[in-house]
C-alpha cells in the first residue's frame, strides 16, 4: 500500500546550529526521561524537542545522502516521531525521501510529526532501496525483543541501502546496556539526541553502531554519575619541576621480569620523572637508562620520594609474589595493581590499606575479583561498580567497553583500535596508568589519561603491533597529547 499525506498546516523550520549543552554527558533511560520531565516543567515543548531532534538528524541524513534517495522507518513512538520530521526537513530540502511506517503513529507527537510529512508513506518495505536507510523504528521505549517480522523488515532495509543510520540506538538495542540481538544488522552511523546512551559506549551493539554523533536538543547538564571521558590535553611539567617532583614510580616485578620491565618502560615514557625496577630477578631486556633497585622490597618501597607503585605484570602467584603484594598495600602509596595482583588481591588484604587503589582488571580478573569479594552484576557496568564500592578502589574494567568505575560515577571511552587485543597490552596500560598516578596524584585523571595514552599510542604504532611496539609508541602518543 501507498498513500500520500496531505499537507499539514505545520511549519518545519530548520534549526540554527547548536553548541552543546552538555558533550560529556551519558544518561539512561531513566535520567533521560527524568531530565525530559524537567524540560517540560521549565516550559520546553515535546515538539520543540523533537522538531531538534529530527532537524538535527536531518542535517546529517542529507550529507550522507548527497541528494540521493533516503528511505525511513518510522515506529509508533518518538522515535519514529524523529524520523516523520526528519522526513519532512529533507523533503523541504529537496532531498528524495520515502517513509515505510509498518506500525501507525500512536503517540501525540508521533501522530503529529507524521502530519508534517507530505510524502510517500509505504507501509511494506518491498522494492525500496536507495541511498541512506534510517532506522527510527524504536529508540529508548524499546519495551519487548523486536518481533522476527521487524526484525526482517530491518536487515532488508539494510541490505538494499547503501548507508544505514540509527536514530538514537539502533531498534533492538537495549539503550542502558547495550545489549541487543545477535543479527542486528551493522550501521555506519548511529545519532544520539540530547545525550549520550549507555548503549553507545558499552555492551555488544557497540560493533554494531558505526561512527556515533550526538545531535545537541539542549538538554542541560543534569549532573549525574555517568559521564564520558574526552582526551584532555595533559599537562607539561613546570618550570621548577624536578626528576621527583615529576613523579618517582616504583615497578615491582616478581617471578617473571620481562612483563614489568615492559611496564617499567611504558611507564617512563608516559610522563614519570624516575622509574624505579624493584625486581630481584634479572632479565637481559634491561636497559641502562632503567634504574634497579634489588634492596628488600620493604625497604626499597621506603624511599618516601616515590608518588606511586605499580605491580601484578610477571608477578607470579608463589608465597614471594604475595608478600610483595602485601609489601606494596602496606607502603600506603598510591597504587595500580593488575594482572596477578588482581588474582591475589583479597577483601583481607585490603583491610589495612587506605591509599589510593587504581584496579586495573580484564573480563576474568573483574569476575575473580567480585567473587573474592562477595559483589556480583548482570553487566559489566554493574560489576565494575560494585567491585568500586566494596574495595573503595578505582576499578578501571578493560575490555572492548573500557569503563572507569570510581564510587558512584561512571565514566565511559570511546572505542580504542581492536589490535589493542594483544599479550602484554595490559602490562603497558598499567605503567601507563602509574605514570600518571606519579604525575597527577589523581586516580581518575590517571586512569582517563592513561586509557586515552594507550589508545592513542595503538592508533601511532598502527595495525598487528607487539606490546614492546605499542610500549615505546606511548612516547609520541605523549608529545600529542601535550
Ligand atoms: N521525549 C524526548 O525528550 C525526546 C525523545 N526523542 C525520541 O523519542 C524516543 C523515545 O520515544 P518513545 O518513548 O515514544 O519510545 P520509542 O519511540 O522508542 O518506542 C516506543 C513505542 O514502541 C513500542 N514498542 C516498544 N518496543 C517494541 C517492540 N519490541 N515491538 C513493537 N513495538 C514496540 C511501544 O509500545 C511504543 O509505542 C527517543 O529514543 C528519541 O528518539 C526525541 O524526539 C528527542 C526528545
Ligand atoms: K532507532
Amino acid at each position: 500500500m501507498t498513500h500520500s499525506k496531505s499537507p499539514s498546516s505545520e511549519t518545519v523550520t530548520a534549526s540554527p546550529p547548536r553548541a552543546n549543552s552538555a558533550p560529556g554527558q551519558i544518561l539512561t533511560t531513566a535520567q533521560m526521561r527524568d531530565a525530559e520531565a524537567a524540560l517540560y516543567e521549565s516550559g520546553v515543548e515535546e515538539w520543540t524537542l523533537m522538531q531538534r531532534a529530527g532537524h538535527g538528524a536531518a542535517d546529517w541524513i542529507a550529507r550522507a545522502s548527497a541528494g540521493n534517495l533516503v528511505t525511513i522507518l518510522c515506529g509508533p513512538g518518538n522515535n519514529g516521531g524523529d524520523g516523520y520530521v526528519a522526513a519532512a526537513a529533507l523533503k523541504a530540502r529537496g532531498v528524495p525521501v520515502r517513509v515505510v511506517a509498518p506500525i501507525e503513529p500512536k503517540t501525540e507527537q508521533a501522530k503529529r510529526a507524521a502530519a508534517t510529512f507530505d510524502g510517500e508513506v509505504l507501509d511494506h518495505a518491498a522494492g525500496s532501496h536507495g541511498a541512506v536507510f534510517v532506522d527510527a523504528l524504536f529508540g529508548i521505549g524499546l519495551a519487548r525483543p523486536v518481533s522476527d517480522d521487524l526484525r526482517r523488515l530491518l536487515t532488508d532495509l539494510r541490505a538494499s541501502h547503501s548507508l544505514a543510520v540509527a536514530l538514537d540506538v539502533p531498534s533492538g538495542v537495549d539503550a542502558d546496556t547495550g545489549a541487543c540481538p545477535d543479527d542486528l544488522p551493522s550501521y555506519d552511523l548511529t545519532l544520539s539526541f540530547g545525550a549520550w546512551k549507555p548503549a553507545h559506549f558499552t555492551g555488544d551493539a557497540l560493533a554494531k553502531l558505526g561512527v556515533v554523533r550526538l545531535v545537541d536538543i539542549d538538554v542541560p547538564d543534569c549532573g549525574g554519575n555517568l559521564r564520558l571521558s574526552e582526551p584532555a590535553r595533559l599537562a607539561a611539567p613546570d618550570f621548577a619541576t624536578h626528576k621527583y617532583r615529576r613523579g618517582l614510580v616504583a615497578v615491582v616485578g616478581g617471578a617473571m621480569p620481562g612483563a614489568s620491565l615492559m611496564t617499567a618502560r611504558a611507564c617512563a615514557l608516559a610522563g614519570a620523572g624516575y622509574v624505579k625496577w624493584m625486581s630481584d630477578h634479572d632479565h637481559p631486556g634491561h636497559p641502562p637508562d632503567l634504574v634497579k633497585d634489588d634492596a628488600p622490597l620493604d625497604d626499597a618501597l621506603g624511599d618516601d620520594r616515590i608518588s606511586a607503585i605499580v605491580i601484578g605484570p610477571g608477578l607470579g602467584r608463589e608465597d614471594d609474589a604475595q608478600a610483595r603484594l602485601e609489601a606494596v598495600l602496606a607502603a600506603g602509596k598510591p597504587a595500580v595493581l593488575d594482572a596477578d595482583a588482581l588474582n591475589l588481591l583479597t577483601p583481607a588484604l585490603l583491610e589495612s590499606c587506605d591509599a589510593p587503589i587504581l584496579l586495573t582488571p580484564h573480563e576474568g580478573e573483574l569476575a575473580r575479583l567480585c567473587e573474592a569479594f562477595e559483589v556480583d552484576g548482570e553487566t559489566k557496568r554493574e560489576r565494575a561498580s560494585a567491585l568500586a564500592k566494596a574495595t573503595g578502589c578505582a576499578v578501571l574494567a578493560k575490555g572492548a567497553d573500557t569503563l572507569l568505575a570510581v564510587g558512584e560515577d561512571l565514566r565511559f571511552f570511546t572505542p580504542a583500535t581492536r589490535w589493542l587485543s594483544v599479550a602484554g597490552s595490559g602490562d603497558v596500560l598499567a605503567g601507563i596508568a602509574a605514570a600518571r598516578l606519579a604525575v597527577t596524584g589523581d586516580l581518575v585523571q590517571a586512569a582517563c589519561e592513561a586509557v586515552h595514552l594507550h589508545g592513542r599510542a595503538a592508533r601511532i604504532v598502527g595495525a598487528g603491533f607487539t606490546a614492546t611496539m605499542l610500549a615505546e609508541a606511548v612516547h609520541p602518543a605523549l608529545g600529542q597529547m601535550l
